[in-house]
């Protein structure tokens, strides 16, 4: 199932954010949305899952481009930046809150839907801390019960913000090549990374957003040329190949900081 955004236009407090944006996600890709901080990332993301309104433009989730909420969050799951926890529930509370749009009114989890619950724990490491409170977890761990919760959801599509941005190390590179698993098995993902290097290695294809326009899209390597680089990031940087497979160099930023 795709992801089809044309000509997507937002503006937000009065101000132009997003213009004639054109993004399409084919099912089982993992495709990154990169760009300098304030470009309309998250905006953009945010149309998808209907928190914002564009004043042009349409986006379709699997063909979808109306319903109601429940219908979409049966088809799209979402994590935001946002990984602060306020109600005093467990890590295992949190994630089945993914299986209530496939629930019924009075309905209670079967023993399916615990065991999809279990799955998306084991899949996240968090088993072993599925009875704590989420409230007395780090940041990490925090948004690995988002990204639980999102995958209890077995959305068709899978939206994330900066899914690895609170990580160790460890957990970006479990994270994201468990995103890379589940697109081969047919999810399709798109996900904001600021760090390039993890996008080049993960990230089927990329877009590139500078001041809310597309200014590139397409593989990494295609897209990530030094002048582009240069102009939209401000950095010095090449991409090489390292044993076969690209990889970002970054010598560092230019000009005054
Ligand atoms: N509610 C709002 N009202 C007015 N302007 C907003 C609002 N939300 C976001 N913006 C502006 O829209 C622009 C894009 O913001 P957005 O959060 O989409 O960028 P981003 O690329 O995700 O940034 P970052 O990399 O810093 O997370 C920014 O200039 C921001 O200040």
């Amino acid at each position: 199932m795709s992801l089809r955004v044309c000509g997507v236009q937002v503006s937000l407090g009065g101000r132009p954010v997003l213009s004639d944006v054109d993004v399409e996600v084919r099912p089982g890709e993992v495709f990154g949305l990169v760009g300098p901080n304030g470009s309309g990332k998250t905006t953009l993301l945010r149309t998808l899952y209907r928190a914002v309104r564009p004043v042009a433009g349409t986006v379709e989730v699997a063909g979808l481009a109306a319903g109601g909420r429940r219908e979409l969050a049966r088809i799209l799951a979402a994590t935001t930046q946002e990984t602060e926890a306020r109600a005093a529930l467990t890590v295992r509370e949190v994630v089945s809150q993914g299986r209530v749009p496939h629930l019924g009114l009075l309905d209670r989890m079967s023993a399916a839907d615990h065991e999809i619950v279990d799955s998306a724990l084991r899949s996240t490491s968090l088993l072993d801390a599925a009875e704590r409170d989420v409230r007395a977890l780090s940041g990490g761990e925090r948004q690995r019960v988002s990204i639980a919760r999102a995958l209890a959801q077995q959305p068709k599509v899978l939206v994330l913000d900066e899914p690895t941005n609170h990580l160790d190390l460890r957990h970006q590179y479990g994270v994201l090549a468990l995103l890379r698993s589940l697109a081969r098995d047919g999810l399709t993902v798109l996900l904001t990374l600021h760090d390039l290097r993890l996008a080049v290695e993960f990230c089927d294809r990329l877009a590139v957003l500078d001041e809310g326009r597309i200014a590139a899209t397409g593989t990494p390597s295609d897209v990530l040329e030094p002048d582009l680089l240069a102009e939209v990031f401000g950095v010095d940087a090449r991409l090489t190949s390292n044993n076969g497979r690209p990889s970002l160099d970054i010598t560092g930023a230019i000009g005054q900081f």
